[in-house]
């Protein structure tokens, strides 16, 4: 006789149903629409992400899912509770990563994440325990004394994530947490989440950084003004959306647009998609190097060109005709 699989952990957990379910999400301000209708589902110890440009509402979607802000519509379950009416039970097991840091200035790092911890109700020996932890996951222990107001941009996003961590949350959201950030930055800061995911935490992200996305997420879904206009994995999404290379062409300023339909041209019987931005035109191609080749033999020569793998952005731009940072 087979023994049945259980789905439910120890504590009594479904760890089978959803971290978050959304169905026909709303949220509306007065006459406006800033999350239209969308549904996604985050199973436990997934890294999935909101990706969109600025005003696609993915910092509006976060804050109903923190319990900071009630939904206009629709159904919302975050850790099997319903944050319209359960906010304080949802918020107690989550950990937040706001857009802007909001730790305090004048104190040093350990009484930030102090403080933090007392109000979630920590006592003095658990935060004796657990500070070091953070301060080592924060790449600060040598900071501890040191004030906030001291630290770089980059150490404060890590001391807002560890902070975040206080309370051992079930669920981590992070809103568009490199922003700002130098390239070497992130990077530190992409490593600490890493770690995080390793660990099996259950993250959401949101962020115009397509990079990031296709970096740190399992999963993602694609938004524009409110909507949902993909979903899948970076790879999935880039298979079904994009090709595997893309010819980027420079023409001399101001002759994208020209030197563009002279490319759909000599290309377009053959199925090839060409988009013409105002700096580039963009040929998609699985081989990239034989359209090149092609299109130098009708004499279309570019003031330079390259070929790359194709990426998100890529995707956002077939989805919806703009880039994803304009
Ligand atoms: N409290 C509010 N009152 C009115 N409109 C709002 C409010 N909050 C957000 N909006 C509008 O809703 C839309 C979505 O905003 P939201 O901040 O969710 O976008 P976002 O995708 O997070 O963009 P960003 O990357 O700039 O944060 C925007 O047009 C914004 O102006």
């Amino acid at each position: 006789m087979s023994i049945p699989e259980t789905s439910v952990s120890h504590l009594g957990v479904d760890v089978s149903r959803p971290v978050i379910e959304a169905v026909e999400l709303r949220k509306e301000f007065g006459d406006f629409v800033a999350v239209d209708d969308i549904s996604f589902a985050v199973p436990r110890g997934e890294f999935f992400g909101l990706l969109g440009p600025n005003g696609a509402g993915k910092s509006t979607t976060m804050r109903m899912i923190g319990a900071v802000s009630h939904r206009s519509g629709g159904q919302l379950s975050v850790l099997d509770r319903d944050p319209n009416t359960e906010g304080p039970q949802i918020r107690a097991q989550l950990g937040v990563v706001p857009q802007e840091d909001n730790l305090d200035l004048e104190l040093s790092v350990t009484d930030n994440l102090y403080s933090y911890g007392r109000f979630f109700g920590l006592s003095r020996t658990e935060l004796r325990a657990r500070i070091p932890e953070l301060l080592e996951f924060a790449q600060l222990p040598d900071r501890a004394k040191t004030r906030v107001e001291n630290l770089s941009g980059g150490m404060r996003r890590r001391l807002t994530i560890a902070r975040s961590l206080i309370n051992s949350p079930s669920l981590l959201l992070l809103d568009e947490p490199t922003t700002g950030l130098d390239p070497q930055a992130r990077h530190i800061l992409w490593d600490r989440l890493y770690r995080l995911k390793d660990r099996g935490t259950t993250m959401v992200l949101t962020t115009h950084f397509m990079d990031e996305a296709e970096q740190l997420c399992d999963r993602l879904v694609v938004v524009d003004q409110g909507q949902i206009m993909a979903e899948g994995s970076p790879r999935e999404l880039i298979r079904s959306y994009a090709t595997r290379e893309v010819l980027e062409l420079r023409f001399a300023t101001g002759k994208q647009e020209q030197n563009g339909d002279l490319v759909r041209s000599v290309l377009g019987e053959r199925n090839i998609r060409v988009e013409v931005l105002p700096d580039r035109v963009l040929v998609y191609a699985d081989n990239a190097e034989e359209v090149s080749a092609m299109l130098t033999s009708y004499n279309v020569h570019a003031r330079s060109s390259l070929i790359r793998r194709c990426s998100l952005e890529d995707v956002f731009l077939r989805l919806t005709g703009r880039s994803l940072i304009d």
